[in-house]
């Protein structure tokens, strides 16, 4: 390492956090929901999800998993960074793990957001956390940067490949001829207008798609919350099997969320439950090809990601088109409204 790279000196795990027991499940959703234009009704809809699965969301268990994947991967490879975790909707929130890395004595850290794909949720919106965190941690908050998007990583798309390859033949299906629909988090226009959101996942879709010989497929959207009169990505999971169905009889289907990295709630209910009951009623053989969740594969593409950033060569693996997305956000990465001011965050 030379003097000019930065010393980082502990890696962050940036998710989403989710609620552990039933009292929870209203207060994480007022959090997810604080600031958005998303109808009390809706909301109301998604507590029912969460109720129907007691309470408690998958996505802190796998998390811990995650960090347990990462910490014994760093230490084989000999990167020898502390690893902390903080949430930006439950506990552990950034405030606190900031406070307790200080405390630690870190100064820099290198996080890796549980966001393959930029949008303001998934970049942006923990950029503002952090700062915010920092700002409440105050002198001595340790400085926070984020390794690259990892979309087009060889090691995510190999990943996904082989999951959609085990979905095949879980269902004896050809993936030359079987229809796959990849799906991701619905996100408003507003959103999407100030983002890479739609280009990088078609991209890395048509990556998995090839690798894994998927030539029928289709991007596809899930658990959208916004009011019916404002635009939202299309279609919808659900519309497009009954569009797809009904202009020729599907038989059989593959569903995998790209969009995600771990099985939590949106995939089990809106795409385990949902969509699932909905080729029951249409007598279609429906495999949900797993997400990334803590396929060796995948935790070796954070180390890699981490690993590039400690050492000073420029290399940068990624596959397809769009090339290595950028080590430090531009000032207008990822809006949400035209109307907003950029602001300095975690790069
Ligand atoms: C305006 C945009 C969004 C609204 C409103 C929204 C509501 C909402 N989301 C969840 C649960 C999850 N969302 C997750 C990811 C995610 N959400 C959005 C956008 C909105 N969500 C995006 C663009 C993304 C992808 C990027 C990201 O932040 O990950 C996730 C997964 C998080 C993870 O770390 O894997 C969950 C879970 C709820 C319950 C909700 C309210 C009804
Ligand atoms: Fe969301
Ligand atoms: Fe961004």
């Amino acid at each position: 390492m030379s003097d000019t790279t930065p010393p980082y000196d502990s890696f962050l795990l940036v998710s989403f956090g989710g609620p552990e027991g039933p009292d929870d499940v209203i207060p994480f959703l007022e959090n997810v929901l604080r600031g958005k234009n998303v109808p009390r009704e809706r909301m109301m809809e998604v507590v029912e999800h969460y109720q129907h699965f007691g309470g408690v969301s998958p996505i802190n268990e796998q998390n811990r998993q995650l960090l347990a994947a990462i910490k014994s991967e760093f230490k084989e490879s000999g990167i020898e960074l502390p690893v902390y975790w903080g949430n930006r909707n439950w506990d552990p929130y950034f405030e606190d793990t900031l406070r307790q890395m200080r405390d630690d004595g870190c100064k820099r850290s290198l996080a890796f957001f549980t966001s393959m794909f930029s949008s303001y949720s998934g970049c942006r919106q923990y950029r503002e956390n952090i700062l915010a965190a920092q700002t409440a941690v105050g002198e001595g908050a340790p400085a926070v940067e984020k390794v690259r998007m990892g979309f087009n990583h060889p090691l995510f798309i190999e990943t996904l490949a082989e999951n959609l390859r085990v979905a095949a033949q879980s269902i004896d299906a050809d993936l030359a001829t079987t229809q796959v629909l990849f799906t991701a988090h619905s996100i408003p226009f507003s959103m999407s207008d100030h983002c890479d959101y739609e280009r990088q996942l078609n991209e890395a879709c048509r990556l998995v798609a090839d690798m894994a010989g998927a030539d029928r497929w289709k991007l596809v959207y899930q658990s959208r919350s916004g009011p019916p009169q404002q635009p939202w990505l299309e279609p919808d999971v659900c519309d497009a099997i009954t569009e797809l169905d009904d202009s020729s009889p599907l038989g059989s289907l593959i569903v995998m969320p790209i969009g995600f990295v771990s099985d939590h709630m949106e995939v089990l209910f809106d795409l385990d439950e949902e969509a699932a009951d909905l080729c029951k009623s249409r007598d279609i053989k429906m495999a949900r090809a797993a997400t990334a969740g803590v396929s060796p594969k995948f935790v070796s593409m954070i180390r890699e990601l981490v690993q590039e950033r400690l050492s000073d060569d420029p290399m940068r693996r990624a596959l397809g088109d769009l090339g290595p997305w950028h080590d430090v956000c531009p000032a207008d990465c990822c809006l949400y409204t035209p109307q907003r001011r950029p602001q300095v965050g975690a790069s």
